[in-house]
């Protein structure tokens, strides 16, 4: 439903939203937003623009009881968005992983990020399409926007799985836990385990004053099934969405009313001593973008893991870069 928060109303107000891709993430992302109340006006652009208007024509009716207004556009009308979220390109075949899309989903973007830099100089670009690191990386590159206006949802969605997945270990709202996934929104992701925490308490302490049995393999099975997910959904129904589209709107909330929040995001940087990567770490996201000022305290073996999947990212950028 709308939101009632002053505050959000009056930064909604002049809101634009531009979603490229009117696919399942797509749709699903606008419709979430429409629902949020934190945009004015919504616009889905898709190669298929038949499949577009079927979809705004279907969202239009939902917008009665919204007050945000859904159309269909063209890349010009990205002019004036405050963010532009692009989902548009192939997902995975059960099996397959988010990297083996890299070739078809490049080819994507550098038919429309360009467009959409052209026609927006000063927006945020939002990237959701997979494999979303390499693809912020490619966006940044393609729009010559700066590091922090080219954000990756990267591991916002991980550590939301994350924090269900011990929420649901713990027995207690996934809001209160707090912990982490960093690294690659893909295979070689890593859970911040120094540093996750319960009401202040490390997991182990917390599981000890609440009676709770507590092991390292019971963590590690936590720590799987976030990691693999998204394999799981695709095997049952062929895509996920929901989750993904929640993920991006609570992404656009601190971008559209400057709230300085701490989210897991991808953003283009050095990792592990690894330069000129993109891959997520808590940045603090406001109207200006995604600011890299959480450094986090790891340990040896987590700053290793870092490292080592910096390194996967960066090999995929290198083959790419040499096609
Ligand atoms: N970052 C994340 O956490 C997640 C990312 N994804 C990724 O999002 C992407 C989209 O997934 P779905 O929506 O399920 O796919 P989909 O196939 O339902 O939709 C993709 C849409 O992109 C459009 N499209 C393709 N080429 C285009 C172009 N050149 N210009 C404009 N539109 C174009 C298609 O017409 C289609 O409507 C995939 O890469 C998927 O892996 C999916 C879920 C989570
Ligand atoms: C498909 C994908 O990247 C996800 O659901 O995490």
């Amino acid at each position: 439903m709308p939101q009632s928060n002053p505050a959000v109303a009056a930064h909604s107000k002049s809101i634009k939203i531009v979603v490229v891709g009117a696919g399942s993430v797509g749709v699903t992302t606008a419709y979430a937003l429409l629902l949020s109340g934190l945009a004015a006006e919504i616009v889905l652009i898709d190669i298929d623009k038949n499949r577009a208007l079927g979809e705004v024509i279907d969202m239009s009716h939902a917008a009665h009881f919204a007050q945000a207004r859904v159309r269909v556009g063209e890349y010009e009308d990205c002019a004036g968005a405050t963010a532009v979220v692009v989902t548009a390109g192939v997902n995975q075949k059960p099996g397959q992983t988010r990297l083996d899309l890299i070739k078809t989903n490049y080819k994507v973007f550098k038919s429309i990020i360009p467009q959409i830099a052209a026609n927006a100089p000063d927006t945020i670009l939002l990237i959701a399409t997979n494999p979303v690191d390499v693809l912020t990386h490619a966006a940044h590159r393609l729009s010559g926007f700066p590091v922090e206006r080219v954000i990756g949802s990267g591991t916002a969605m991980d550590t939301t799985r994350f924090r269900h997945e011990l929420g649901k270990h713990f027995g207690v709202n996934p809001r209160n836990v707090h912990a982490v996934i960093i690294g690659e929104h893909g295979d070689s992701q890593l859970p911040v385990w120094s540093l996750a925490s319960i009401a202040g308490m490390r997991l182990k302490d917390y599981a000890s004053q609440k009676g709770i049995e507590y092991s390292q393999d019971a963590m590690d099975e936590c720590a799987k099934r976030t990691r693999d997910a998204a394999y799981e959904i695709i095997k049952k129904k062929g895509k996920t969405n929901y989750g993904v589209a929640s993920v991006l709107v609570n992404i656009l909330k601190p971008i559209i009313t400057n709230g300085d929040a701490l989210v897991t995001v991808s953003r283009v940087g050095t990792y592990g001593g690894v330069e000129d990567v993109a891959l997520s770490m808590p940045c603090k996201l406001n109207r200006n973008g995604a600011h890299q000022d959480v450094p986090l305290l790891l340990n040896e073996t987590e700053r290793e893991a870092l490292r080592r999947s910096a390194e996967s990212i960066r090999e995929v950028l290198d083959q790419l870069e040499q096609d």
